[in-house]
């Protein structure tokens, strides 16, 4: 079964090198959609793939540091990215450019790693990351899965490499949550006690 959650932010970029005049040389702005697909095979204890308000946490906090930022493809010509550091205190720096392809790509690592770095705590069994579409417009999107992302044609993401400015990581409940992913540091669910016994058919 497939849960899907959507969340929005407001960006600014350009992407270098496509064939869209008004996208390659201007700096414009999308009202991105970013719906994240998790899946599993069995349910929690509250008998969900897994609760939304659990997708609130750090997940909506890394989409949410893209919120009024710009973006850059870190190859960029460097007085562009000097001059956006120092005209936007929100900034992101990406190992890829940032067409919605490889927005699509970027969230689906950082979310992955984000899950495989979560202590679940009510029950939770099989539950992954199944995609994550990336809508730029109202009529255009891109949409990630597994084999995307790690797929090397499409361009190498480490996760270190997606660097947030200061006032982005300022803004996270927990200003340390990216260096703590990168450490490997575990977000930990908080644990509820069960108000009703389970049995193994539904949680
Ligand atoms: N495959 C992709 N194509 C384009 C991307 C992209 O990320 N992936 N990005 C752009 C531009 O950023 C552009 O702003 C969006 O393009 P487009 O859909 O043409 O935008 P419109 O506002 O003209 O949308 P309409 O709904 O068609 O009016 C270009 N291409």
């Amino acid at each position: 079964m497939l849960i899907r959650k959507l969340f929005k932010f407001e960006n600014a970029h350009i992407v270098r090198n496509c064939s869209s005049e008004r996208c390659r040389y201007s700096i414009h702005g999308h009202s991105y959609k970013v719906e994240v697909l998790l899946e599993a095979h069995a349910f929690d204890h509250g008998q969900m793939v897994y609760d939304f308000g659990l997708m609130k946490g750090t997940i909506r906090d890394v989409i949410d540091a893209f919120d009024h930022a710009i973006c850059f493809w870190d190859k960029d010509e460097a007085d562009y990215i000097a001059w956006a550091k120092r005209y936007s205190a929100r900034w992101i720096s990406m190992p890829v450019s940032p067409s919605a392809e490889q927005f699509s790509r970027m969230f689906f690592i950082i979310i992955d790693a984000i899950l495989q770095n979560t202590r679940m705590a009510n029950g939770e069994q099989d539950v992954a990351l199944h995609s994550v579409i990336a809508h730029e417009t109202e009529t255009g999107y891109a949409q990630c899965f597994r084999a995307d992302a790690y797929n090397p044609r499409m361009g190498n993401i480490a996760l270190a490499d997606v660097v947030f400015s200061e006032q982005c990581q300022a803004e996270w409940k927990d200003p340390a949550m990216y260096e703590k992913l990168l450490h490997k540091q575990p977000f930990i669910n908080q644990a509820l006690p069960l108000q009703v016994p389970v049995d193994d058919a539904a949680g």
